[in-house]
């Protein structure tokens, strides 16, 4: 995530409108001429006519003084035409582009929630529309009273001129810092809040299992957590603002200060007139300072925030066209883990140490292991509910995590069964119950909180039927099956292997192992890849596992 993408995106983003962007800097420097010649028109007006008792001559100058501002004022109004023929298709282009690439990954199965990624995109477009209208409107006016101050002071009082060179040039390396440590810190805001964003979205989502699980205290730490980071972020940032003001009283006032201190010597000499001096003390108080100000108050935060959002956009828009798409690449439904370790606390021994693995888009996996191995560790790292702390995960996203305990909800079966596709027609549903033995329930019948009456197996099956109807790409039943007993645990196994997609099943009889294709065996940390046969003629502690788990009598109907 670098600053140059966002520039990037906003270099191509702008470019189109180069021939409006030319007519801004050109009526910038037109306007630099009415602040040049006030200076020197306020000058003349006090040495020529005022100071030397010529009231007359100082009304004429005054006089020409006004009809210059007043130039300046129509040359401003001609500055809002290519101001609007740039801002506002550039809000409709990004917001085309976004779009285009949200569906794109929606489509491709990379994006869990492409709805909210788009939604929060097409928020930051706008903020971009109005960030990009309010930086060129103020650097315009700052470039051109910029200018027109320095080449008004460099012409009239060089002297002047010289004193407040080294404060400028003083502010304006500080003010390269200050960019920096703003920036830092403005990224983090915006990548803290949106994934607070995210998160308070998934919660709330997910509110009914979250309760169901009694995962509030869990819920609520996490969203706190991330409240208390965006609130140490915006502070971070907010100090920046300190460190300005101090900029602006290198950058101008201390020479200015010098001005005034050393005035009556370079009057006495010769070298300076009062009228000279009001008209330096112009130019800094309406040309430089302002200037100045716009660089390190409003200005550096505008640019960066303008940059932060455009590099946030680059992420959000990379389109077909600029990436390989998931599609190109094999389908983000697949899952890599590399180099990937966990440990619970700073204490404790990893779980899993320095795994490397791909799981490959449609596999039927079975994980074995003994008790504590790290089986549960590893489903909930290949779902995304825990982080790796070391190493990578790519892929995994729309993953539905079956666990042991089954979760039925107040509602009818019909409700329960369809809650992850609610389109679902009844036919589907009903066909889909009898895949797992549900033929006796009865669509319409409601159940009470917690499937009360239902047996365990009987709430693990509509759990079982419920993933099933889900449009997850990913299944991993982590024990799921635990309260059936073998044939109808085999019927479910069977049930999903024939369904499609990745099947990783966490298994608690080796029967499961027989029927996987692949088998990953977790022990001390690390995972053994292989299959029943191969494991069992070269592993010895694979051996040990199978000889322990009891051998079912029924059929071993294997899935590839
Ligand atoms: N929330 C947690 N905090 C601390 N340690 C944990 C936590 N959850 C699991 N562990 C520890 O991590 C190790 C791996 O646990 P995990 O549940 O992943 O193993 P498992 O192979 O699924 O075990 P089982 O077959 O008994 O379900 C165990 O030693 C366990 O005690």
């Amino acid at each position: 995530m670098r600053a140059r993408d966002g520039v990037r995106l906003l270099r191509a983003e702008l470019a189109p409108y180069q021939r409006s962007l030319c007519a801004v800097a050109g009526l910038a420097l037109l306007l630099s001429a009415p602040t040049a010649l006030s200076g020197v028109l306020i000058a003349r007006a006090l040495d020529d006519g005022f100071f030397v008792r010529r009231a007359e001559t100082g009304l004429w100058w005054l006089a020409l003084l006004v009809q210059i501002q007043l130039a300046g004022a129509v040359l401003t109004r001609a500055l809002f035409g290519p101001l609007a023929r740039i801002v506002e298709p550039l809000r409709d282009r990004l917001v085309t582009t976004i779009t285009a690439a949200g569906l794109d990954r929606a489509l491709a199965g990379e994006s869990a929630q492409p709805g909210a990624a788009v939604r929060q995109a097409t928020g930051e477009t706008e903020s971009v529309r109005r960030l990009v209208a309010t930086v060129l409107r103020n650097v315009h006016t700052t470039v051109s009273v910029a200018i027109g101050a320095l080449a008004g002071l460099a012409a009239v009082v060089p002297v002047a001129a010289l004193m407040l060179l080294p404060g400028l040039l003083a502010a304006v390396a500080v003010y390269r810092r200050l960019v920096k440590y703003a920036w830092k810190w403005q990224r983090k805001a915006i990548l803290i809040e949106e994934r607070l964003a995210d998160d308070a979205t998934r919660v709330f989502t997910a509110r009914r299992d979250i309760v169901a699980f009694a995962a509030e205290p869990t819920a609520t730490r996490q969203i706190r957590e991330g409240v208390e980071a965006a609130r140490h972020a915006a502070v971070r940032y907010a100090r920046v603002g300190v460190l300005r003001s101090l900029t602006v009283s290198l950058g101008v006032d201390l020479g200015l200060l010098a001005l005034l201190v050393l005035a009556p010597v370079l009057i006495s000499q010769g070298s300076l007139s009062s009228g000279d001096l009001v008209a330096a003390v112009y130019y800094v108080t309406f040309g430089l300072a302002p200037a100045v100000k716009f660089l390190v108050h409003g200005g550096a935060g505008w640019l960066v925030d303008l940059i932060g959002t455009m590099t946030r956009l680059s992420e959000v828009a990379v389109g077909p066209g600029n990436r390989e798409s998931p599609r190109q690449a094999g389908g983000s439904r697949n899952i890599s883990l590399r180099r990937v370790s966990y440990t619970y606390s700073a204490t404790a021994d990893p779980v899993l140490d320095d795994v490397s693995l791909d799981i490959p888009y449609g596999q039927h996996i079975a994980v074995v292991g003994p008790s504590g191995a790290g089986k549960s560790t590893l489903a909930s790292l290949l779902c995304g509910l825990r982080a790796p702390t070391a190493g990578s995960i790519r892929g995994g996203r729309s993953v539905a995590l079956v666990p042991q305990e089954a979760y039925v909800f107040a509602g009818t079966v019909r409700e329960n069964l369809a809650y992850l596709a609610p389109d679902t027609p009844d036919s589907d549903l009903l066909r889909t119950a009898r895949l797992f033995g549900l033929d006796e329930l009865e669509l319409d019948r409601e159940l009470p909180p917690n499937g009360a009456g239902l047996s365990a197996g009987e709430r693990q099956l509509i759990t079982l039927a419920r993933t099933h109807l889900s449009p997850a790409p990913v299944v991993i039943l982590d024990e799921a099956t635990c309260h059936l007993d073998p044939a109808a645990e085999q019927r479910a196994e069977l049930a999903f292997a024939r369904r499609g997609g990745t099947l990783v099943v966490i298994a608690h009889r080796i029967s499961s192992a027989w029927r996987a294709g692949r088998v990953l065996l977790v022990d001390a940390g690390q995972v053994v890849d292989g299959t029943h046969s191969s494991l069992l003629a070269g592993n010895s502690r694979y051996r040990e596992l199978a000889m322990s788990w009891e051998a079912e009598p029924f059929d071993k109907g294997r899935t590839a």
